[in-house]
């Protein structure tokens, strides 16, 4: 069996703190051995992105470029359609065949919301999903039909991620982190300093591009 794969899907419009930090625990926590950033295009179900793809891609390589963890995959900025990642899966799937464990990773916000996801259902035939804990944000699910659905594919057991190729999800216990991509956006709006949100590197990134000013 090869091992567990994990992917990290984002608009990064920057990348920050809260999302590195709840991520490199997660690694540790199941043993991942590399995680895949896959920033996404036209981002379903939310605004779109203040910086353009190319800008949210470098500012992927600067927080990025000092952590052997990470990668970057650009597929869905190849596609003018938005990035449903149920369609990023399946490519992901096709290029690595049925037995290869794939983690899906989201923090807690996007679980609470993955009921609006197009073809949600198809997900767990696909990857895991691993979960982050995401202060601020409910930790039972909406409706009691999704909490029976939660609850029927959480897992306890570390090795059925790596055992199974999709199916399971598992809730890591990652430290909080109360950043959000927004506030920088706003903070950088009202030059404010950023310096304990993200990665200095990125900082530099965005002043020299410009970003977040009006
Ligand atoms: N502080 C955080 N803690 C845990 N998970 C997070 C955190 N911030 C973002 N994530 C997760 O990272 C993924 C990508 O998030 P995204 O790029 O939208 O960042 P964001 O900070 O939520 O952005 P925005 O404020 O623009 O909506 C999502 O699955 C989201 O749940
Ligand atoms: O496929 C969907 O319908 C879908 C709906 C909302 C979010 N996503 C994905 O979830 C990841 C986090 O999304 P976001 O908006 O919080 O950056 C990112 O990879 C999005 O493409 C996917």
């Amino acid at each position: 069996m090869s091992e567990l794969h994990a992917l990290f899907g984002g608009t990064f419009d920057p990348i920050h703190f809260g999302h590195l930090r709840p991520v490199e625990a997660l690694a540790q926590q199941v043993g991942l051995k590399r995680i895949t950033l896959l920033p996404n295009n036209v981002p379903p179900h939310r605004p779109q992105p203040e910086a353009n793809a190319a800008q949210r891609v470098d500012m992927l390589r600067c927080a990025t470029e000092t952590l052997p963890l990470f990668e970057i995959d650009t597929r869905e900025l190849q596609r003018e359609t938005p990035s449903w990642t149920v369609a990023t899966l399946e490519t992901l799937r096709a290029e690595r065949g049925q037995q290869q464990p794939l983690g899906f990773i989201i923090g807690q916000d996007s679980l609470l919301t993955l009921a609006k996801w197009h073809r949600w259902q198809d997900l767990l035939s696909l990857c895991h999903l691993l979960v982050c804990k995401r202060p601020g944000y409910a930790t039972e699910m909406d409706s009691p039909e999704m909490q029976a659905w939660l609850d029927h594919h959480i897992t306890q057991d570390v090795q059925q991620l790596h055992q199974r190729a999709a199916g399971c999800i598992w809730l890591a216990e990652t430290p909080l982190y109360n950043i959000s991509a927004t506030e920088i956006r706003q903070r950088r709006h009202q030059n404010l300093a950023c310096d304990d949100l993200l990665p200095a590197a990125v900082i530099a990134y965005i002043d020299r591009a410009g970003l977040y000013r009006d």
